[in-house]
């Protein structure tokens, strides 16, 4: 098992480049399965994720070359739409070819999906949604079986704003017969590129990006080169150790608007945040402010950033009081920066953090992804050593995050034991 130690302490001065954004990979990737031709998608992470996605793709009968940042995806001859539990169990993102699988054959049959521990993450709008465009959906001893003649389109109105559920749908809705009308969707920039990526596929879809999506059915969907957004969530916790540290860090290759509730944010806590016109710098400004948090769907603070906003807040002068609407299990960071010498006091779905002076080092563990993600900034931020295990959970999303650090001025080493 692989660990990191990190002695905290030092600031973090110079520039960092985010990686392509992997909850944009995830589903364009699984949107290549529409395709009847070879698809180039360009930017793409080297993460866990990534790589599960493609031994999906690949379990499936596709054929993937991954090269760097580039994965070149071949569906043509894609013939099994059943896939094993062990493999779904992976990740969350599994869940992402059934839209695309359905769409394209009729029939589908997959486990429940894997992935990290902050909520229940139940799939019933994913479900009701694919009945409502004339699927068949059955469950028997955890696997869900989906089938179709023929999708047609028709108005699916979501409780709740879904990031997968709406682009499960999308891609389903893009080879049904006629209009699918996906209200009360999900904003994120991540559907924006996967719409990108369906039309310039030849699907016709309007509206991502705003809470109502149109989709005009089409027969078929050919080759395309597409090149993933910057990964806003990479950028925001690259942000928050050049805050963390009373730092000086430019962060490369993002789209600034994508970063707007983290830089307001960050400016409400007393942090200088520049933005230009593919970058953000970030300066230390000595004293930090407490400031209140509620995650929303985007454009809200986003839920994946919130373990790290905490972190910042664990060591600003004042009470702030961060509240999380989107997972009913999120807080498991909690009890780790209580060992590091934090004071937070968590009620249900609120958390309030009284801002200490300093953190201290501690072993503490990764409980998922973003929490394992604001550990290292908390260790960054604090005095002697810290011992962080669990970390492949953080691999899930971050390529090579100790390198980048290191490269900054940071002292994390990855260590076997
Ligand atoms: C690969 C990927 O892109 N993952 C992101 C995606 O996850 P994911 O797509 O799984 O998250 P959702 O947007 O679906 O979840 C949002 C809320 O809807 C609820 N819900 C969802 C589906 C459903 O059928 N029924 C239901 O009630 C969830 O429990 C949650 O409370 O969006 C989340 C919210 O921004 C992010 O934290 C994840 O990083
Ligand atoms: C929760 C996350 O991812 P996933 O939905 O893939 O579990 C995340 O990226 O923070």
């Amino acid at each position: 098992m692989e660990k990191f130690v990190i002695v905290g302490g030092n600031r973090l001065k110079g520039t960092i480049k985010a990686n392509g954004s992997k909850n944009a990979s995830l589903p364009i990737l699984a949107a290549t399965l529409l395709s009847g031709g070879i698809c180039t998608i360009q930017q793409v992470p080297r993460l866990r994720d990534v790589f599960v996605m493609q031994e999906l793709l690949n379990y499936l009968g596709a054929k993937t070359v991954f090269e760097g940042n580039t994965m070149t995806v071949d569906c043509t001859y894609v013939q099994s739409q059943e896939i094993s539990e062990d493999l779904m169990r992976k990740m969350r993102a599994s869940n992402l070819v059934l839209g695309p699988l359905l769409g394209r054959f009729g029939n589908v049959k997959i486990s429940y999906p894997g992935g990290c521990n902050i909520g229940s993450r139940p799939m019933n709008l994913h479900f009701k949604g694919l009945a409502a465009l004339g699927a068949k959906i059955s469950e028997r001893f955890g696997y869900i079986t989906a089938s179709a003649n023929q999708l047609a389109g028709t108005v699916i109105h979501f409780d709740v704003p879904s990031v997968g559920a709406t682009e499960n749908l999308m891609m389903a809705g893009v080879l049904a017969q006629g209009t699918t009308v996906i209200r009360n969707a999900a904003k994120e920039p991540e559907i924006v590129d996967l719409q990108n990526f369906l039309n310039a596929m030849g699907a016709k879809i309007v509206g991502a990006g705003t809470d109502v999506i149109r989709i005009e059915g089409v027969k078929e969907l050919g080759s395309v080169t597409h090149t993933v957004i910057p990964d806003r969530i990479e950028a925001g916790t690259h942000m928050i150790a050049g805050a963390i540290t009373q730092g000086d860090v430019t962060v490369a290759n993002v789209i600034p608007e994508h970063l707007d509730p983290v830089i307001y944010k960050l400016r409400e806590v007393g942090v200088t945040v520049e933005v230009g016109e593919d970058w953000v710098r970030v300066q230390g400004n000595g004293q930090l402010k407490a400031a209140d948090i509620k995650t929303m769907p985007y454009p809200g603070f986003p839920t994946d950033m919130q373990p790290q906003m905490m972190a910042l807040l664990t060591v600003a002068d004042g009470t702030s009081v961060i509240t999380e609407t989107i997972f009913e299990n999120r807080f498991k960071h909690v009890s780790e920066f209580r060992r590091m010498g934090a004071d937070i006091y968590l009620e249900g779905h609120t958390a309030v953090v009284k801002g200490v002076k300093r953190l201290t080092g501690a072993c503490v563990e990764a409980s998922d992804l973003r929490a394992g993600a604001a550990l290292i900034l908390a260790a960054l931020a604090g005095e002697d050593g810290t011992v962080l295990s669990n970390i492949e959970h953080i691999d899930r999303g971050y390529e090579r995050i100790e390198k980048k650090y290191n490269a900054l001025g940071a002292r994390i080493i990855r260590v076997n034991s």
